[in-house]
């Protein structure tokens, strides 16, 4: 099999860059652009989102995210699309804004501006979109083929975002390096369908680095909404490191975890990132990676505000076995370096209840 590194053709990250967005549209698109925007995002960005297209007199039509990254709502913005009427779509928002308009781009065959307005998960940058059904349970990854043609971070957005965003994120990025390794050690196909390359290892590793090194710091600068080389850091590692590496590795416990985490009644109470640094703390258990380096990521999680129990994520210890089906039915399971049992999960979540 063949090593394949893949990756957004433009990466751009920076202060009140949405201020330019009809700018960026232009670079790629020269008739008008469709996009879709997250209903929060709209109701407090609406006039910063459109000035640039006003002012420049280019076309666009807006449209408001729903509430779920579902196929009926991907359909609904594909039919949107009659007559060959744009030629670029744009999304604007969270990790579910970002992925449908990702997959509606996907379905009409055109090329897509990513505008993360949190950095609270990896789906600015990779070529999948995670698909939910209409009720919100996880049902399955559509692999889109290519990365998004530009991901424009804005810093200015980022910092105004709630706090648990920001820390979903580093959830979401912290488990990238473990199950980027576990993937490597078992020869796991990547999700972009080769084997793993030293550049991408080298990302996930960088992603972990930067998340030990200045999540405290960029957590305490968030709270007092104030930029910083240390909230910079993170943003990049949230966004394009664990993004760009998640994807050129794979997924393996860790996401299987969260994504099984995310059926269970319960799973609304907590974020995607927020279920991933949990199940990356059973992945590095089952893993036996070494006392010292199990109590570093508690001690992460900790300071940073990250759930390190099942409690924190409002399940109970009577659906362990409603979770661990879920858990071995998810393809990550299968990227770990040896085999995980029920057993197995059984007394490594037992030691995560409390
Ligand atoms: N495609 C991928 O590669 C990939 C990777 C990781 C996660 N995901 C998916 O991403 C989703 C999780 O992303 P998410 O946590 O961003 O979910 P989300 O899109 O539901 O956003 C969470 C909330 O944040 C709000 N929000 C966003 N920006 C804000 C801002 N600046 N200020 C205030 N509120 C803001 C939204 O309105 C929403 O209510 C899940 O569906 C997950 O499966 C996809
Ligand atoms: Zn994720």
């Amino acid at each position: 099999m063949e090593r394949i590194i893949c990756a957004p053709s433009q990466y751009s990250q920076g202060q009140h860059l949405i201020e330019k967005l009809a700018s960026y549209y232009k670079k790629i698109g020269n008739q008008s652009a469709y996009i879709i925007v997250d209903s929060f995002i709209n109701q407090t960005y609406h006039d910063m989102i459109i000035k640039s297209f006003e002012v420049s007199h280019t076309p666009y039509t807006l449209t408001v995210f729903g509430k779920e990254c579902c196929m009926e709502e991907i359909q609904l913005h594909v039919h949107a699309h009659t007559l060959n009427a744009y030629d670029v779509v744009i999304g604007i928002g969270g990790g579910k804004t970002l992925d449908t308009a990702k997959a509606v781009a996907h379905f009409l065959h055109l090329p897509v501006i990513i505008l993360p307005t949190s950095v609270s998960s990896d789906a600015p940058c990779s070529q999948i979109s995670a698909i939910y059904t209409a009720d919100g349970c996880f049902d399955y990854y559509l692999q889109l083929g290519t990365n998004p043609n530009m991901v424009i971070v804005d810093t200015s957005l980022i910092i105004q975002a709630p706090i648990r965003l920001f820390v979903a994120g580093m959830g979401d990025a912290l488990s990238t390096y473990y199950e980027s390794y576990a993937c490597y050690q078992s020869g796991a196909c990547s999700q972009v369908g080769g084997t793993i390359t030293k550049a991408a290892l080298a990302l996930s590793k960088l992603a972990l680095d930067t998340l030990l090194e200045d999540g405290y710091a960029a957590k305490c600068a968030i709270e007092k909404k104030v930029d910083s080389p240390a909230v910079n850091n993170i943003i990049e590692a949230n966004t394009y490191l664990s993004g760009v590496g998640f994807e050129n590795c794979g997924l393996a416990l860790a996401h299987a975890t969260a994504n099984a985490l995310s059926k269970l009644p319960t799973s609304t109470v907590s974020l995607h990132g927020e279920k991933v640094a949990f199940g990356t703390l059973l992945q590095i258990i089952l893993e036996q990676r070494p006392k010292s380096e199990v109590q570093s990521i508690i001690g992460f999680c900790c300071t940073v505000g990250l759930p390190t129990t099942l409690t924190a994520l409002g399940v109970q210890e009577e659906q362990l076995h409603t979770l661990i089906p879920l858990i071995l039915e998810e393809p990550g399971i299968k990227n770990m370096p040896f085999s995980i049992t029920s057993d197995m999960l059984y007394d490594a979540l037992i030691s995560l209840i409390h």
